[in-house]
């Protein structure tokens, strides 16, 4: 950082020229304007247009379109976060017309990889890497803030509720934005989250130039606070990381509309920057424009105050820009001249302020011995000796006129100055310490409230566990007994499904009876009907022969007749063939008689086997319905038995369905418990936690109080003693004990909470910055 002799800071200006875009080269060509001899300083534009002619510009650095993310950050950024780890305040700014590379160089085309990260990400990991490796005797508090500058209103990135904040001044904080939230950081990851939270938040839209780009001025802040735990010094940092919205000429991003309006503010506000950095460089101005714009107020400190600045001008190389390019190269080059007056942001410690005082009350002794030496000596040398009386008048003299001296000498001093500064400086703590303390009551007091409140929603949870236990035992009751009935169901059903498969058993076993009847009938029927058919069939020739026989018979009778008739006279003859006729006749009536017999023996066995066959059949019809008659009683039965198996395991399965219902039921109730107890287990520690602040509170009350009574005290004796000697007692409140209140870390899904806190978390801050 370039620092002259009056320590002051000249803004270091680095200068960026991103590579030629596709839209560049598709409207104009690969050509580039510029130009970047060897000595990483000097860019050379070959003005294109008409009156053209060679431009030459000087920077702290020039980077080339092929420059890696990684060198930006050592050269442009790397100093102004060392500074800060040392209790300076730093800005790195990013200014170029729009498109040109802003957002790319402050945050990066991809915040996580290590490559194409832009300036915050790294700023951010080596704040934390040089955390890591301080002595750890210091201990670090870091917040982060992010808000825009949009259409001249600054709205918080991290809260989007908070609009339109306000810009304020004091001597111990400088200038800054009051109401903007801060949320305590402890990681580089933590900080990333905030700034993904904050750039989604954003206010971007898409131009002819650029399909996202920046409508804002987004200002990221960065607060380190380091503090001696042995000493309890401490010193602060602030780190103002900007990408402002770049200019841009309406005509050619196609503004119009609210693009149209938010270029107009940009431009304006940019105009406004341009005056500022005019006035602090042209060296006849006596009045710097800074309230003229929100962005030039907010940068006060940056420009030409209390900070290490970078100024990051970003460009096209392209013929397409030119004109934009040169006008940003103009601006970095006035840039340059900005002087700036940065200080490390030290607190004084009461031990510090010890540590002075003592000397300065050796430094009085010192020189009291001198005196009292000198008034010896010349007693020795014969100088006209004064009695002790007159002495000790003279001596009185002498002290009064040392002490009017001193007084002359103190008060023409800018150590008088600085003492009735600081007694002032005193004078506001003690006004500060009363109103906190009354906040302190206030915040007491609601603190109690809210515990009160607390109390009253833990005896609700508490009512609320009993009933859920009750509702719960009650479940469990009904579960049990509904378990007991399925047991019981569940045995009924088993032994019907056992009894259904005995009588399944006895229906087959008679099922397979039945066919073996039905086999053994078949048989029967096929013998009785084989053995019919042979009788008859013998009997049928039996007839046959006998009818021939009769067939021969009357053959042979005609034949007698006939001889008869021809023999009438001869009766004896006749009477023979009459014996022998009836002889014949006789027989052939027998063999009839017999034949007919033994047809009817035949026919009567036929009815008898025919009796049979019917008996049989009957028989069979019997022992059909009989098994028809079993089977159907047997299907009734199982019927039975499977209709009320259905209903038992419909039942089973309704019961089934409640008792997991239940054991759902069951399930939430205890989930609601455990999460209740878990509330309840919060809303203790709360409880708890409040009661150790709320006696904190007191303690520090009491502290206060005592405190204010020793500074009543100690400020009437530095008033006095300043009369008589340069001893000075000055009172800095080590505030350590808040910062335990402020470390812990809130996140920001928290933040919504409890504003009010943090708003007395800033208050509280705030005087502990004092
Ligand atoms: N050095 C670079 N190397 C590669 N690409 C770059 C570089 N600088 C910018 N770009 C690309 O150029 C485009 C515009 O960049 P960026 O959005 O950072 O511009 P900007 O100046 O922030 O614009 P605006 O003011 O409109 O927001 C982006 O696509 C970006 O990735």
């Amino acid at each position: 950082m370039a620092e002259d002799d009056s320590g002051s800071n000249k803004i270091r200006v680095i200068c960026r020229f991103r590579p030629i875009s596709e839209k560049e080269r598709a409207l104009v060509s690969d050509k580039q304007v510029c130009e970047f001899p060897n000595d990483n300083r000097t860019v050379i534009i070959n003005q294109q247009s008409e009156n053209g002619g060679i431009l030459n510009f000087n920077y702290d650095y020039v980077f080339t379109p092929t420059s890696r993310q990684e060198d930006v950050y050592n050269i442009a950024a790397k100093p102004i976060v060392e500074a800060v780890m040392q209790g300076f305040n730093g800005t790195v700014f990013a200014y170029g017309q729009t498109s040109s590379g802003k957002t790319y160089t402050m945050t990066g085309s991809d915040m996580y990889d290590p490559e194409y990260m832009g300036v915050i990400p790294r700023m951010v990991s080596t704040v934390f890497d040089k955390i890591a490796f301080i002595n750890a005797k210091i201990e670090f508090q870091v917040k982060v803030s992010y808000c825009e500058i949009y259409m001249e209103k600054i709205k918080d990135l991290l809260d989007p509720r908070r609009k339109n904040l306000k810009i304020h001044e004091d001597r111990a904080r400088g200038v800054y934005i009051a109401e903007l939230y801060e949320e305590y950081v402890s990681s580089g990851s933590e900080v990333y989250t905030l700034m993904k939270i904050g750039t989604d938040n954003r206010e971007v839209g898409s131009t002819n130039m650029n399909s996202k780009s920046s409508r804002s001025h987004s200002i990221f802040i960065l607060t380190v606070t380091q503090t001696n735990s042995t000493d309890y010094s401490a010193k602060t940092g602030k780190l103002y990381l900007v990408d402002l919205a770049g200019s841009e000429k309406v005509g050619k991003t196609g503004a119009a509309g609210k693009r149209l309006e938010e270029a107009k503010t940009i431009n304006k506000s940019l105009t406004m920057l341009g005056n500022v950095i005019t006035a602090l460089t042209d060296g006849k101005s006596t009045h710097v424009p800074y309230r003229d714009s929100k962005l030039t107020r907010v940068l006060q400190d940056s420009l030409g105050g209390n900070s290490k600045t970078s100024l990051i001008i970003t460009c096209s190389p392209s013929p397409f820009n030119e004109a934009e390019t040169v006008s940003t190269l103009r601006f970095g080059n006035r840039a340059k001249f900005i002087k700036n007056r940065p200080k490390v942001n030290r607190e004084h410690t009461i031990n510090e302020l010890k540590i002075l005082l003592s000397q300065a009350r050796d430094e009085i002794a010192k020189k009291d011995r001198l005196i009292i030496a000198l008034r010896k000596a010349m007693k020795n040398s014969g100088i006209a000796v004064v009695d002790e009386e007159l002495l000790k008048e003279e001596d009185d003299d002498d002290e009064e006129e040392i002490s009017q001296t001193n007084d002359s000498i103190i008060k023409g001093s800018d150590l008088y100055n600085e003492l009735i500064m600081e007694i002032e400086d005193l004078k506001q703590k003690l006004a500060e310490e009363t109103r906190l303390k009354t906040k302190h009551k206030i915040h007491e007091e609601q603190l109690e409230e809210e515990n009160e409140q607390m109390r009253n929603d833990h005896e609700f949870i508490y009512k609320q566990i009993a009933d859920l236990l009750a509702k719960k035992n009650l479940i469990d009751i009904q579960l049990r007994e509904k378990e007991d009935v399925v047991e019981k169901l569940t045995i009924t059903n088993e032994y019907l499904q056992q009894e259904l498969n005995q009588e399944i058993d006895k229906k087959l076993a008679l099922q397979s009876k039945l066919n073996e009847n039905q086999e053994e009938m078949n048989r029967f029927n096929k013998n009785v009907t084989q053995r019919l058919t042979e009788e008859k069939k013998i009997l049928e020739e039996k007839f046959l022969m006998q009818k021939e026989k009769t067939k021969k018979l009357i053959n042979e009778i005609e034949k007698i007749q006939r001889n008869l008739k021809s023999n009438l006279n001869d009766d004896a003859k006749l009477k023979i063939i009459e014996e022998s006729h009836q002889q014949v006749k006789d027989r052939w009536l027998n063999e009839k008689k017999m034949l007919v017999l033994e047809i009817n023996i035949r026919v009567k066995k036929i009815q008898e086997l025919q009796v049979v066959i019917d008996s049989a059949a009957e028989k069979y019809k019997a022992l059909e319905n009989t098994m028809s008659d079993g089977e159907r009683s047997l299907k009734r039965r199982s019927d039975t038995l499977e209709r009320s198996l259905e209903q038992l395991s419909l039942m089973y399965h309704q019961l089934a369905t409640q008792k997991s219902a239940l054991k759902v039921d069951n399930q939430v109730c205890e989930r609601k418990i455990v999460r209740l107890n878990e509330k309840n287990a919060n809303n203790e520690k709360l409880i708890k936690d409040q009661t150790e602040k709320i006696a904190k509170l007191e303690q520090e009350i009491m502290e206060i109080t005592k405190r204010t009574t020793n500074f009543e005290e100690n400020n009437k004796m530095t008033i006095e003693s300043l009369r008589y000697s340069t001893r000075i007692k000055k009172v800095i409140k080590g505030g350590m004990d808040f910062e335990n209140m402020f470390t812990s870390k809130k996140s920001l899904s928290n933040s919504t909470d409890s504003d009010k806190n943090k708003e007395e978390e800033k208050d509280l801050e705030g005087q502990l910055l004092l």
